[in-house]
């Protein structure tokens, strides 16, 4: 299959009936900044992870963050009609739990991004936090395993093989194939790197869902 160079526009056009009707669902409920003020949220968290600020500051910022809160929570709806997630289209999917995935390419079973962690997923040591490599390894598997047309599927299994320290702050790649088929069963294989080293690499089984497991 030819590669596609994938932005936020033609991304829907890959989408498998399901995913495609959940992600225009979302869509159509969401206002037009949705975008910018969960990419604000993802700076704040980022920014707040990495500060230390005075009493002052501290009283302010929660001040500000509590009056957010409270300005969002009458529009609260149940999981199955939330946006926060949903976008398909965008390399955050509109939100802010897992890093974002930047698709440069993309086959059937193939998939090639960036990816960057910033310092809300930082663990010890000023690297990044072993168990954010293994959520953004469970995207980028998930992804990759519901491409080419195939049924929805689930992770049933991910081990990840932590090579070398994963830096902050910097565009690392992500490499993911689909390696074995063998009925509902799906294995993929992924790597993070740094320029050409390996920082670490997943082996995921994905299991695609029975019509009673939708
Ligand atoms: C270019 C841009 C394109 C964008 C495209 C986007 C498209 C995609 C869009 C958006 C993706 C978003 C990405 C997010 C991804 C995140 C995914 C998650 O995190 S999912 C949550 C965590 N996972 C769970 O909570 C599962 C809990 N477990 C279960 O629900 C079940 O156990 C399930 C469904 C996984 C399997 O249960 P059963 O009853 O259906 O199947 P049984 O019969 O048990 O197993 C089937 C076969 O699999 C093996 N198997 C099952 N689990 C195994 C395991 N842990 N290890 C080894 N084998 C296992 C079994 O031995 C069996 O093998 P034998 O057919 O007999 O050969």
């Amino acid at each position: 299959m030819t590669r596609v160079s994938v932005d936020d526009d033609n991304r829907i056009a890959v989408l498998s009936p399901h995913w495609k009707s959940w992600a225009e669902a979302a869509i159509r409920q969401m206002a037009p900044g949705w975008q910018d003020m969960t990419a604000s949220l993802g700076s704040l968290q980022d920014t707040l992870a990495g500060a230390v600020p005075p009493e002052d500051v501290v009283e302010e910022a929660t001040v500000l963050m509590e009056r957010a809160r409270a300005l969002l929570e009458p529009y609260e709806v149940s999981g199955s009609e939330q946006i926060f997630g949903r976008l398909l289209t965008s390399a955050t999917r509109g939100q802010t739990f897992s890093p974002p995935l930047w698709v440069d390419r993309y086959e059937d079973d193939e998939l090639a991004a960036t990816t960057r962690f910033g310092r809300f997923h930082a663990g010890n040591n000023g690297v990044v936090h072993g168990g954010a490599i293994a959520l953004m390894f469970d995207d980028a598997l998930g992804v990759t395993s519901d491409l080419g047309g195939r049924e929805r599927s689930r992770t049933a299994s991910l081990k990840v093989d932590f090579r070398s320290l994963t830096p902050l702050d910097r565009v690392l790649e992500v490499r993911v194939r689909l390696t074995h088929l063998d009925g509902r069963k799906r294995t993929l294989h992924g790597t993070l790197s740094d320029g050409g080293r390996v920082c670490a690499e997943a082996t995921g089984l994905f299991i695609e869902l029975r019509p009673e497991q939708q």
